[in-house]
């Protein structure tokens, strides 16, 4: 948890809000960035949550929506491209159509199979919990054990058995050069090496010793209104495009590859199974085709795609998909280099992006590419089922 201070804390609410925020856990501090042009006299506002305890009275939300109609719920048209002046502005996180499939476990390098990492360190027991106060301020002023131990807490409670506590002292990693007064003699206890990175380390570490918790940083995904409307327009394209391959006798899943991120041309595939009697023809595996021949075709008949680069066919592209990609099809997106892959059906018993199993998250990928899945209802969605065992 953070606690806004200071002016931090003055932010008002509104769902339509001028100013976004993230937390910076390294500097310990929330970061708060103007999302739009401010006029003299308008009020800074931040997004709370969707789950207010009072009743929203902010006033911006009239005039917002002279100026741009909010995202709906349902897919916008690829048409949709006029400039409202805001597609710079950022989308808040909590109206994402949209959700990240995350694989990559935040372990702590050296906690492995349960392992903590220590060391030893010299700790003394404290007779009289009420100094406990005293002796912190002493190791503040001696600086005794900084900076090795910063990431421990100074002091452990343990419950004894005839009831009550004890509290002991972490001191130093080497035998302490100066000792607190009145105190017994300082003994040898296991720490662990360094601070917990995730909650489960929280718990396993302090066990040991109370360790404090430090996440690591995670890079903060924005997104802007831009962005979700191109997306919006790519998610649209598969579904239009399994819609027609559904009506030519095909099993209805797509994927399309937008050619740079602004505009709504590239290269789309349908599954094409069905009329060509080959199990393989996926409409990832399809459109990779198509994407590797527009390379390899002389530049006058090629797609804007030949800018992509020399072997790495979909290095820094997004693919749109109907379907989570089987095992095949997510392997051959590895080898593709893709960027990002946003699926709308989940297919939990043959995916390769999470479904049945997660080929960018293997040990021993070459390449990490990130998954997003589609969580907004989609117009027609219900007509693209496709049998749960297929492979996508
Ligand atoms: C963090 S404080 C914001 C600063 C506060 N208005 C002040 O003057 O100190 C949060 C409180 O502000 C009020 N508030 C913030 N946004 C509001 C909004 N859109 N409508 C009504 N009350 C709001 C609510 O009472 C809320 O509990």
């Amino acid at each position: 948890m953070a606690l806004a201070l200071g002016l931090g804390s003055i932010f008002n609410h509104s769902s339509h809000p001028n100013v976004t925020y993230s937390i910076d856990a390294e500097a310990e501090c929330i970061r708060f960035t103007t999302s739009r042009n401010i006029l003299e006299g308008d009020e800074l506002c931040i997004f709370y949550s969707h789950n207010l305890w009072f009743e929203d009275n902010d006033v911006s939300n009239e005039s917002f929506q002279n100026h741009e109609t909010p995202i709906s719920n349902d897919v916008a048209s690829p048409d949709s491209t006029e400039d409202d002046g805001i597609s710079t502005d950022l989308f808040p996180d909590d109206l994402l159509p949209f959700e990240s499939f995350k694989y990559l476990r935040d372990d702590g390098e050296e906690l492995s199979n349960g392992v903590v990492a220590t060391v030893d360190a010299w700790v003394v027991d404290i007779p009289e919990p009420r100094e406990t106060t005293t002796l912190l301020e002493f190791i503040r002023q001696t600086g005794l054990g900084m900076p090795d131990l910063q990431h421990l807490k100074r002091v452990r409670k343990t419950s004894l058995e005839e009831g009550g506590f004890k509290s002991t002292l972490l001191l130093s990693l080497e035998h302490p050069t100066v000792l607190p007064p009145n105190l017994p003699e300082p003994y040898i206890s296991p720490v662990p090496t360094s601070p917990a990175r995730n909650l489960e380390e929280v718990v396993l570490k302090s066990t040991i010793w109370p360790t404090v918790y430090q996440p690591r940083r995670v890079e903060k995904i924005t997104w802007t209104y831009g962005r979700i409307r191109w997306i919006r327009a790519g998610i649209q394209r598969v579904v239009d495009e399994a819609r027609r391959a559904k009506e030519m006798g095909e099993i209805p899943i797509a994927s399309y590859v937008p050619d740079e991120w602004e505009t709504v041309s590239g290269l789309a595939a349908r599954d094409t199974r069905n009329s060509t009697n080959h199990p393989l023809r996926h409409s990832v595996m399809n459109l990779l085709r198509q994407v590797s021949n527009a390379q390899h075709s002389p530049p006058e008949s090629s797609d804007n795609m030949t800018r992509n680069g020399q072997r790495y066919l979909l290095t820094s592209r997004t693919l749109f998909t109907t379907h989570e990609p089987c095992i095949m099809c997510s392997m051959a997106l590895l080898h593709s280099r893709v960027k990002d892959v946003f699926y709308i059906y989940p297919m939990n018993q043959t995916g390769g992006c999470g479904g049945l199993s997660c080929v960018p998250g293997l040990d021993g990928v070459n390449h990490r590419f990130s998954i997003w899945k589609w969580t907004s209802p989609v117009d027609l969605k219900d007509a693209l089922e496709v049998d749960p065992q297929l492979d996508a």
